[in-house]
């Protein structure tokens, strides 16, 4: 990542420029929220009408920084598009999330779902000299999970 420091003594403060490329996804999904070692009337009574099978369009933002290369770019739009949907969105597009391996031991929430998806992305775009810096996921168009990474 090309960062310039403007220190600002007066102020105290140390200001860090950074250049980002964001990519957007949507894809449809199933899930229910469950927690397998409740029974269905505790999972009725935790979660309510989540607890019922339903289906979203999730919205997935993902944000990445890095060295702008000679061809100008972080990262080739095309190319972070093609990482993402061969690691999550083919597995997740018309997918019944509770199935997924991920997910058998953890309720298919947006918090889940974002910190799993930010955890494979971080180490595949890592391997193309790319830092993720935040993965964005909208359930709803009202409600939504951001992971972002740790500085
Ligand atoms: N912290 C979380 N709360 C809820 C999650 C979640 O992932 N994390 N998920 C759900 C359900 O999956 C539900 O489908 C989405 O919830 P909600 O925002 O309540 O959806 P609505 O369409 O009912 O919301 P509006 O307020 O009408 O826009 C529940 N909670
Ligand atoms: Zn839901």
């Amino acid at each position: 990542m090309e960062a310039r420091l403007i220190n600002s003594p007066s102020l105290n403060i140390k200001k860090v420029d950074m250049l980002t490329i964001t990519k957007e996804f949507l894809f449809d999904a199933a899930h229910k929220l469950w927690r397998s070692e409740l029974s269905d009337d505790e999972n009725h009574a935790l979660y309510g009408k989540c607890s019922r099978f339903h289906g979203h369009t999730y919205r997935l933002r993902i944000t990445v920084s890095g060295t702008v290369g000679p061809d100008g770019m972080i990262i080739n739009f095309e190319k972070l598009k093609k990482l993402v949907t061969d690691s999550i969105i083919e597995r997740y597009d018309h997918a019944y999330l509770n199935e997924l391996e991920e997910y058998q031991d953890l309720p298919v929430t947006a918090e889940n779902m974002v910190q799993y998806i930010f955890n494979v992305l971080a180490s595949i775009l890592y391997e193309e000299k790319v830092a993720l810096e935040s993965v964005v996921l909208y359930e709803t168009p009202t409600s939504w999970a951001t992971m972002t990474r740790d500085s």
